[in-house]
């Protein structure tokens, strides 16, 4: 059981669903020790079957505000101000607070902890479950270089970490934190094609996720343009500039430009923890 003193590398997470356990889960793998990590959820059912899932020790959202000298919030946007009003005055201006959430700046974390805390903005993006994760990274006015290197160590060890100003953070979410769901979205669709056109649903499935990989892996480490990558695909009079041309028809391209844009604006909506 952990003491009731607080230790230097000690985390807590506030709010431990989707995201939170996918990065309790890739801290674990990097090395984190489970009794340096305390885990927080709505129903006390759920923080322990973390607990037993990974040997964290399962908490009150104050007991880990006092315990743990790094505590990651990942409730959802509408659930902060809650968590806030029960959180805000309890936490001590030396702990590192660092929010997950979409949308909410850091001045409105620093108007509800006590004068001076330090608060990071961080967009992660579920793939730390493979550490493949992509997080930006921007820090709030209290927020020293000694506190975004502590945030981009833990960041780092489930994926990349990028710093950019917290102005791009609602971009950066639009982007990279919802990503993952888009190219989800496009294989599911492109495995239905597969259906359409005979195949086995197994069979389209892992036609398409490898041709992800090899496309993913390519973008990667080759160094081309994605137009080159993909001229390279597309033979003169042949089968993929027959797709590209039904794809410019109907309007993906201008689709994709609008999708993205919707999810930035949400962000924006998301500013004071909104519905
Ligand atoms: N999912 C994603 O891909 C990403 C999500 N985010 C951000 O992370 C945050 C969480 O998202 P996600 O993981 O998807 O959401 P989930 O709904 O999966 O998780 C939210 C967690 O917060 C807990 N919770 C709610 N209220 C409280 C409270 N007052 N005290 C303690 N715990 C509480 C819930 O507990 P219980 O389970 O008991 O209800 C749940 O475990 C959001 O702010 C989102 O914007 C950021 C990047 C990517
Ligand atoms: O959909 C959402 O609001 C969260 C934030 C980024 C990814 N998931």
């Amino acid at each position: 059981m952990a003491s009731s003193v607080v230790h230097p590398q000690r985390i807590a997470f506030l709010g431990t669903g989707k995201i939170g356990e996918a990065l309790l889960s890739g801290l674990l793998r990097a090395g984190k020790h489970p009794a340096d990590v305390l885990v927080t959820a709505r129903r006390p059912e759920r923080a322990a079957e973390l607990a037993a899932r990974y040997g964290v020790r399962a908490s009150t959202n104050r007991e880990a505000a006092k315990l743990a000298d790094t505590l990651i919030l990942a409730v959802k946007p509408q659930d902060m101000g809650t968590l806030m009003e029960e959180l805000g005055p309890h936490v001590r201006a030396d702990r590192l607070v660092i929010s997950a959430a979409a949308g909410i700046p850091t001045r409105w974390f620093e108007a509800r902890l006590p004068a001076g805390t330090p608060v990071v903005r961080v967009m992660p993006n579920t793939p730390v479950l493979v550490d493949e994760g992509m997080s930006v990274i921007s820090g709030g006015s209290h927020a020293s270089e000694e506190h975004l290197l502590r945030t981009e160590q833990i960041f780092q060890s489930v994926g990349q970490a990028l710093r950019l100003p917290e102005a791009q953070q609602d971009a950066a979410t639009a982007l990279s934190g919802s990503g993952p769901a888009y190219f989800y979205y496009l294989v599911e669709a492109m495995t239905d094609a597969g259906i359409l056109l005979g195949l086995p649903r197994q069979v389209a499935h892992d036609l398409i996720v490898q041709s992800a990989i090899g496309a993913s892996v390519m973008l990667r480490d080759s160094g081309e343009h994605p137009v080159k990558l993909r001229e390279a695909v597309t033979s003169p009079a042949g089968t993929t500039i027959a797709a590209i041309r039904e794809l410019e028809n109907h309007g993906v391209r201008a689709a994709l430009l609008g999708a993205l844009e919707a999810a930035r604006d949400r962000s924006r909506e998301l500013a004071s923890g909104g519905k």
